[in-house]
């Protein structure tokens, strides 16, 4: 393959990064300027050019979407000129390349082969019925917090008998209860997150040859957002790394946005102190924005004062000047912002070009309310995610159960559901079992019904219970997946439960019951997975893929995401919604030093994300969790540079200037031709006569201010209100 092809495209600092000796770097670069791209690029780099392996290759990227993008880019690159594979590669994040690894040696894990992955749901409700098993009073030690302590301490790399109890006796007990939940996942084959990090690092600490087998074999190891990682991750990449691999990392300090989960910025310092020779190359030029979206970013970022460091420059025009709308509640805000979706799109632009970004998922609702109302197709990314909707964790449960008897989660979830008699009452005495002979649920009922533990009906119950569970799991077992999986939905009793479920809700259910059986025959087994069962690939899919991706992504549509989750992408339209102080800033980040920087990150990554034209919109009055606050605009909106901005506000006389771009005033004279003035007489649909008391913004952002005969003083956005000049 021609050097020159894989270095088309990029420009020096980048080629230098592509194209450098192997060795340890750390390309450090603001967002937008390729660090992504020159990643993929060095990957084909060291195939075509250094004649490495595509085996010995592996790359940790942030989401599995990144890894599916990143395999498929290097795969176009290579394409063109040879027939080159990249099968043997590993691309994935963290967690998918560690669990991959417990699959594989599950024994030297000392796991059992079919152990399934607890997520943070089925975490929780673990948690609490073993608080309530060993008596805890939930207030003392709430379930949500135990489960934060114990993944902490799991990111630290921390077991019960290696924390310091500080000879406190709360602290003894959070040891206690992680020692108590640790059993109980052990004893059900079960694994939560944080623990296939944990489990991965001490396979390669406990078994010496088969970390020596991955040194071998991974002598090329590359990580993209490296600013995210945690302790963990950190120490399982050395000691992977080894003496004599290679690791190139990515990533960017301004954009660590994950701390309050245990990220440590501090690993980019750390990386080059441990690893031997590390050299930096830094990137500075940006590709993605406008100059006043880019500008706008560099500004409000310079506000932070522990950086590393780092400006960016773009070839790109001023382009538009970024908008900032001041909303008089949340309902306005949300309106506001499905209007300009559609004025996009009467422009040409594209649906999916478009996203909305916020603080918090419960900020989703109001959104999608109003873009359903505006017919505007969307897609929530995380959130309330399609795989763990009520229905489809239910239908997954029986999967699970069906593919190990002893998933005690699983077994929780679907015991009474639909109901079938079982109470409360028996399943403490079943807990109760469970915790005597240190057996799991499936094996309780057994010995409760053999021991005559329970009442005649109840013993029926479970009984039969017992038998659906194996009878499902035998009439199944020749089956392919979708059709095991239709089978089980309806026969267990599940899908009769929903269809009585009265009105929309229940037909949402159903449908999503039955997208359930699309999923599964759309599936296809990724090649890490090739050992597995399709059932267990499939639920394991479930678990680690959940919400990154929704039922039917080939629709063009709307993308809704929290700033979290937007890491690493673009797009040519973007929203950020709810930009007010206690929103974002959250209340919680005003209290603690340091989380208010990672606050501003968190705006540096979202402001980033916009290509062409960017949006931010505050609500004065907002009704969240149920209570109407007035709000005032957040203080990154009074860190952007007023030359970058222009705002429509919500009332007084004063207008701001106009950005005076060739395009801005362009737009705005255009606008004045058809103007609005004040004193103008118009008639509106519903309002009736009234007249224009106050013109605000421009070209699709003009506000109008009208007193209407006997209807009051109303804000109406021009050329959505259908008025009528008289
Ligand atoms: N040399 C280049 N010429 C043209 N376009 C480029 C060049 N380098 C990168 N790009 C484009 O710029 C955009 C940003 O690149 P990329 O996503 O790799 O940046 P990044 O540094 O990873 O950003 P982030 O920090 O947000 O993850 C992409 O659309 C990419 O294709
Ligand atoms: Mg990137």
């Amino acid at each position: 393959m021609d050097i020159s092809e894989l270095l088309d495209g990029l420009n020096d600092k980048q080629r230098e990064a592509v194209a450098a000796p192997l060795g340890n770097y750390l390309v450090l670069a603001g967002a937008g300027s390729g660090k992504t791209r020159v990643l993929t690029h060095r990957i084909a780099w060291l195939i075509a050019i250094e004649g490495i392996s595509e085996g010995s290759i592996m790359a940790v990227t942030f989401t599995n979407k990144a890894a599916a993008e990143m395999r498929q880019r290097i795969q176009a690159t290579l394409a063109q000129h040879s027939q080159q594979s990249i099968f043997g590669m590993w691309v994935g994040t963290f967690h998918s390349i560690a669990h991959r690894l417990l699959r594989s040696h599950y024994a030297d894990a000392g796991l059992p082969q079919d152990f399934q992955i607890l997520d943070s749901e089925d975490q929780l409700r673990l948690m609490k019925r073993l608080l309530k098993l060993h008596n805890y009073d939930e207030k003392m030690f709430p379930a949500k917090q135990a489960c934060w302590y114990i993944n902490n301490k799991k990111d630290d790399g921390l077991r019960p008998h290696m924390i310091d109890d500080m000879n406190v006796r709360q602290e003894k007990e959070w040891i206690r209860i992680y020692q108590i939940y640790q059993d109980a996942c052990d004893r059900s084959g079960l694994v939560d997150f944080a623990e296939i990090l944990l489990r991965a690092y001490e396979l390669f600490l406990k078994k010496p040859l088969i970390l020596q087998s991955y040194q071998r074999r991974f002598h090329q190891i590359l990580v993209d957002e490296f600013q995210d990682t945690n302790n963990i991750q950190y120490a399982w990449i050395k000691l992977l790394a080894g003496e004599t691999g290679k690791v190139m990392i990515v990533g960017d300090d301004d954009q660590s946005i994950y701390g309050w989960r245990g990220a440590q910025i501090e690993n980019i310092q750390r990386f080059l102190d441990d690893f031997a020779q590390a050299k930096t190359i830094r990137l500075e030029q940006n590709y993605r924005s406008t100059g006043n979206i880019l500008k706008s970013a560099n500004e409000l970022i310079s506000n932070n004062e522990n950086r590393l460091g780092k400006e960016l420059w773009t070839a790109d025009d001023e382009g538009d000047p970024v908008g900032i709308y001041a909303a008089f509640n949340e309902l306005d805000e949300a309106l506001f912002v499905s209007s300009q979706i559609k004025i996009w799109l009467e422009d040409g632009g594209k649906l999916e070009d478009c996203a909305i970004l916020y603080r918090s998922n419960s900020q989703s609702r109001v959104m999608e309310e109003a873009l359903i109302r505006a017919n505007i197709p969307y897609r929530i990314y995380g959130g309330m995610r399609f795989f763990e909707r009520q229905e489809i964790k239910d239908a997954l449960a029986y999967l699970r159960l069906i593919n190990n008897r002893h998933d005690d989660a699983a077994f929780e979830r679907v015991i009474n559901t639909p109901t079938r008699g079982i109470g409360e009452r028996t399943l403490d005495i079943l807990r109760q079992l469970t915790r005597e002979r240190q057996i799991t649920l499936w094996q309780a009922t057994q010995v409760a019904i053999q021991d005559n533990k329970l009442a005649g009906r109840t013993a029926t119950a479970l009984l039969r219970f017992v038998e659906l569970i194996n009878s499902l799991a035998q009439e199944t077992s020749e089956m392919p997946l979708f059709a095991q999986t239709d089978f089980v939905i309806k026969h267990s009793g599940l899908y009769q439960m929903y269809e009585q479920e009265k009105g929309e809700k229940g037909e949402v259910r159903i449908e999503n019951l039955e997208e359930l059986v699309s999923a599964t025959r759309e599936f296809i087994k990724p090649d890490e997975a090739e050992e597995m069962t399709d059932l267990t690939a499939f639920l394991t899919h479930a678990s680690l893929e959940a919400g990154e991706e929704q039922a039917s992504p080939h629709q063009a549509c709307v993308q809704m995401m929290t700033l979290h989750s937007a890491k690493g992408l673009e797009f040519p339209r973007v929203f950020i919604v709810g930009v007010e102080e206690g929103i974002f800033p959250s209340f919680l980040s005003l209290e603690e030093p340091g989380r208010l920087e990672e606050e501003r990150r968190l705006a540096y990554v979202g402001i980033t994300r916009a290509k062409k034209k960017l949006t931010l919109c505050y609500a004065e009055s907002r009704r969240l969790y149920g209570k109407e606050e007035r709000h005032i605009p957040s203080r990154f909106i009074n860190e952007l540079p007023e030359s970058c901005v222009q705002t429509v506000r919500l009332r007084g006389t004063v207008t701001r200037a106009y950005n005076q771009s060739a395009v801005g005033t362009a737009k705005v004279l255009s606008n004045n031709e058809n103007g609005w003035k004040t004193g103008q007489k118009v008639r509106h649909e519903k309002f009736g006569q009234g007249t224009v008391i106050n013109v605000e913004g421009a070209d699709n952002n003009t506000r109008l201010q009208i007193a209407f005969q006997g209807q009051g003083i109303k804000w109406l956005i021009a050329h959505l209100a259908k008025l009528e000049k008289l």
